[in-house]
C-alpha cells in the first residue's frame, strides 16, 4: 500500500530537503570531518570574515568543490579595498570552480574599506558575470537591523534584484538567523506582496551550545529575549546546554503549509556548532519524518 506522509511532515521535508550549510574559511577540517554526512550538490556557503585572508577563502571554496558540493563564497562589499581586489578574489574563484554561486553582502565595518559602500554596488558593477557568476544571494532580513532602517533595507531588495533580473542572474534571498518564526512568516509575505519571487533561504543556527548561540546573537544584534528563546526551546537557566533547531523548522514548516502563497522556501544553517552536528541534525530529523 502507498505509504503517506502527513502534511506538516511533507511540509518539514520539504523545508528541510535541498538545505544549504555554511563555514568559515578556517573550517576545512570540519569540512572533511562531515563530507559523508552532507549530501552531494548541497550548497556551502563560505563566510568572508575580517580575520581570515584571501588564500582562505579560495581555500575553502576549492575544497566545497573538490569534496562534491556547491560553494557559495561571500562577497563583503565594505571589506574590499579596490576593485583590483574584488576582481583578484573571483578570478581566483574563478580558477577553482567556485564562482558560479555568490552570496553579496554589505560587511559589518562602518565604514567601507573602499569603492563599494554596499552589495548593491558590487552587483550593479556588473563584474559578476564576467567571473562566471549565475546566481547571486543577498541578505533578507526577518527582525530588521540593528543599524540599517526597515526602508533602506527594503528600498536596497528591490534594487538588487531588478538589478540582477537584469544582468539575467539569478537570485536567491538568504536571511539572518533569527529564534522567532512569526516574523519570518510576516517578512515572507511582505517580500511576495512586492512581487518578489526569488528563492527564500532561512536562516537558522544548527545545533550549538546555548552561550555560543546567544553569543553570535548579540554579536549580530539579533532579538533572543527570554521569551523568544524559550519558545526556539532552550532555557536560559541552562546555559551549559545545547539547542537544536527542531521546534524551529516544525513550526516554521507548519505555518508554511498554512501559506502556500509563501513560494520557495528553503533552510540555510549557520553551523555555529559545526558543519557535522547541522548536517546530522538535518539527516536525523529527515529520516524521522520520512
Ligand atoms: N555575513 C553574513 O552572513 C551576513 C551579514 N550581514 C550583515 O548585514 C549588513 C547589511 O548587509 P546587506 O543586507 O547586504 O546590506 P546592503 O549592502 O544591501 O546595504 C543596504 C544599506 O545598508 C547600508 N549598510 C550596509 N552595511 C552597513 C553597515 N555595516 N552599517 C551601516 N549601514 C550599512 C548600505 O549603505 C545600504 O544603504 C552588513 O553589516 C552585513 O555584513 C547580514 C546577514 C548575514
Ligand atoms: N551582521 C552579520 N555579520 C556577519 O558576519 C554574520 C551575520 N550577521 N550573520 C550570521 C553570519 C555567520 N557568521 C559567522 C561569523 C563567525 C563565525 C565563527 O565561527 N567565527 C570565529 C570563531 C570565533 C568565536 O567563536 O567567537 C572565527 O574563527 O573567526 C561563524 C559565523 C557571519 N555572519
Amino acid at each position: 500500500m502507498a505509504h503517506t506522509t502527513p502534511a506538516p511532515h511533507r511540509a518539514a521535508l520539504e523545508l528541510v530537503g535541498d538545505f544549504s550549510l555554511e563555514m568559515t574559511g578556517k573550517d576545512i577540517p570540519g569540512l572533511v570531518e562531515a563530507r559523508h554526512s552532507i549530501p552531494a550538490g548541497t550548497k556551502i556557503n563560505v563566510t568572508f570574515l575580517g580575520n581570515e585572508d584571501l588564500d582562505m577563502r579560495v581555500a575553502a571554496a576549492g575544497a566545497v568543490r573538490d569534496l562534491g558540493f556547491i560553494p557559495v563564497p561571500h562577497i563583503s562589499a565594505r571589506r574590499l579595498q579596490s576593485q583590483d581586489q574584488l576582481e583578484e578574489f573571483l578570478w581566483r574563484l574563478q580558477e577553482v570552480g567556485a564562482t558560479e554561486h555568490v552570496f553579496a553582502v554589505g560587511g559589518d565595518p562602518a565604514t567601507p574599506a573602499g569603492p563599494y559602500e554596499d552589495s548593491f554596488a558590487v552587483i550593479r558593477s556588473g563584474v559578476l558575470p564576467k567571473y562566471g557568476v549565475r546566481e547571486v544571494s543577498i541578505a533578507g532580513y526577518p527582525e530588521g537591523h540593528p543599524d540599517i532602517s526597515q526602508e533602506t533595507l527594503w528600498r536596497a531588495l528591490e534594487d538588487k534584484s531588478a538589478s540582477l533580473k537584469e544582468q539575467g542572474l539569478d537570485a536567491v534571498i538568504l536571511t539572518q538567523f533569527s529564534f522567532d518564526t512569526d516574523p519570518v512568516i510576516e517578512w515572507i509575505e511582505a517580500v511576495r506582496a512586492k512581487g518578489i519571487d526569488s528563492t527564500i533561504r532561512i536562516g537558522t543556527p544548527g545545533p550549538a551550545g546555548v552561550k555560543r548561540l546567544l553569543g553570535f546573537a548579540r554579536r549580530f544584534g539579533i532579538g533572543a529575549n527570554a521569551m523568544i528563546v524559550k519558545k526556539y526551546g532552550f532555557s536560559l537557566t541552562n546555559l551549559m546546554g545545547t539547542a537544536g533547531p527542531d521546534r524551529f523548522v516544525t513550526d516554521l514548516a507548519e505555518q508554511l503549509a498554512a501559506h502556500p502563497a509563501s513560494g520557495s522556501v528553503k533552510l540555510h544553517f549557520y553551523t555555529f556548532g559545526g558543519l557535522l552536528a547541522s548536517s546530522e541534525w538535518a539527516r536525523t530529523y529527515v529520516a524521522s519524518r520520512s
